[in-house]
């Protein structure tokens, strides 16, 4: 059956509009999950009690189906956004996401926003500026810190709203990547976040824990030659190799002391996405107990050296310091637990917050010793392109004030 064909199915045509447009979709390599309307929505209040409120949550509300979809903020001190949905739709293998009703028609052109303004938050310069201050932090071994994970925003202003379900279908294009929407919690009106992550935080059937964090980065090339070298070369690099390294390290000593194995099978690899090459290692590990909730091990993993930095708390006292505005649900996590304790978290990177006709897209970068301004720059350019690829906004005009 078609995805067309199953949602007709489960939508019935008497419902009315909201319930016919999902409110979560995650669409992943072998599976595309859909969720319809809200039957409960999750507690209110910080990471730390949050598989307990998860639990609790299951406790109180037995009815089907028994899932909890949506995003976790970057500040394990905010609440996380999840709701037990009226209907959940899960489609097996690899789907086209055209045709969602409510979303998109497969077959319709995809049609261009016009778009008012783009104005970077901090300036491409102020960005630096804060790449070398943290720079000179790693520098100063009394700041106690080895890595710093620094963040910057483009806001884009268009004429009219911007269609989250063009959109969706344009990140869709890159495979190598899991799609996104979830409806984030209003603020001066509807949010949502939309976006293409490569970097999977956790996935838990039963015993089976799996992670596969990413750092270190390098852009990709048009040209074949060039492209292959810039991967080798980040491959080879001591200082990505070292970024990365501290974030394998991290997961590894949360999760190990739950496991009674954890390895990574296929060592630290070579990740491509569409614009980016990325240092991968696919942690896979045995729980000792399998129910040790997905929830418990994800609040306990987040946010890793990946998006925040180490020390965590030193480094997110730093970012808070250096970075103009909060991350809200950027560099938060996005998925879904169960009343079973399974679960599946992506790291929400490579995203935009869509608030009617304003989008905030983000982009970070990891620095260590070693790290400079320029480099960074280029960076998180190069991780805004999905993204701007996906508004239709490309070109030197959009490229000059990016840096
Ligand atoms: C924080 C982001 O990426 C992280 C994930 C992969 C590689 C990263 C890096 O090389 O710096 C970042 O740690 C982002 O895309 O906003």
């Amino acid at each position: 059956m078609d995805m067309i064909a199953a949602l007709a199915n489960i939508v019935p045509a008497s419902e009315s509009a909201a319930e016919k447009q999902p409110s979560f979709i995650l669409k992943m390599a072998d599976e595309t999950m859909l969720a319809y309307g809200t039957k409960h929505q999750l507690a209110a209040g910080p990471l730390d009690g949050f598989s307990a409120r998860v639990d609790r949550h299951f406790a109180e509300h037995g009815d089907r189906p028994g899932i909890l979809v949506g995003a976790i903020p970057f500040d394990p001190a905010h609440s996380a956004h999840l709701v037990q949905p009226a209907r959940m739709l899960r489609v097996q293998g690899d789907h086209e996401v055209g045709g969602i009703p409510g979303l998109a028609t497969a077959s319709a052109p995809l049609m261009r926003v016009p778009v008012i303004s783009v104005t970077p938050e901090p300036t491409a310069d102020a960005f630096g500026e804060a790449v070398n201050a943290a720079i000179r932090a790693l520098d100063d071994t009394s700041s106690g810190l080895h890595k710093l994970v620094l963040s910057r925003c483009l806001k884009v202003r268009a004429g009219r709203s911007f269609s989250a379900g063009e959109l969706l279908r344009r990140l869709a294009s890159d495979a190598s990547a899991s799609v996104f929407i979830t409806a984030l919690p209003d603020k001066d009106g509807k949010r949502i976040l939309i976006g293409a992550t490569p970097e999977l935080l956790l996935d838990k059937r039963g015993h089976r824990i799996v992670s596969h964090p990413l750092a270190g980065s390098a852009p990709r090339s048009q040209d074949p030659a060039e492209d292959r070298a810039a991967g080798e070369h980040l491959l080879s690099s001591a200082k990505d190799q070292h970024e990365h390294s501290l974030v394998v390290q991290a997961i590894m000593d949360v999760l190990s002391p739950y496991c009674s194995e954890l390895s990574a099978p296929g060592g630290t690899t070579l990740r491509a996405t569409a614009s980016l090459w990325h240092l991968g290692t696919r942690l896979v590990g045995r729980l000792r107990d399998p129910a040790t909730s997905c929830a418990e091990l994800a609040a306990l993993l987040h946010p890793t050296p990946a998006v925040c930095g180490l020390p965590r708390q030193a480094a997110h006292a730093a970012i808070g310091a250096l970075e103009p505005y909060d991350r809200d649900f950027y560099a938060g996590a996005v998925g879904w637990c169960d009343s079973s304790g399974d679960g599946r978290w992506f790291v929400s990177i490579r995203c935009a917050e869509i608030r009617g006709e304003e989008a905030r897209l983000y982009a970070g970068a990891g620095i260590v010793p070693g790290s400079t301004a320029e480099g960074e720059i280029a960076e998180t350019a190069a991780k805004f392109s999905a993204m701007l690829h996906a508004f239709g906004l490309e070109g030197e005009d959009v490229e000059r004030r990016i840096g």
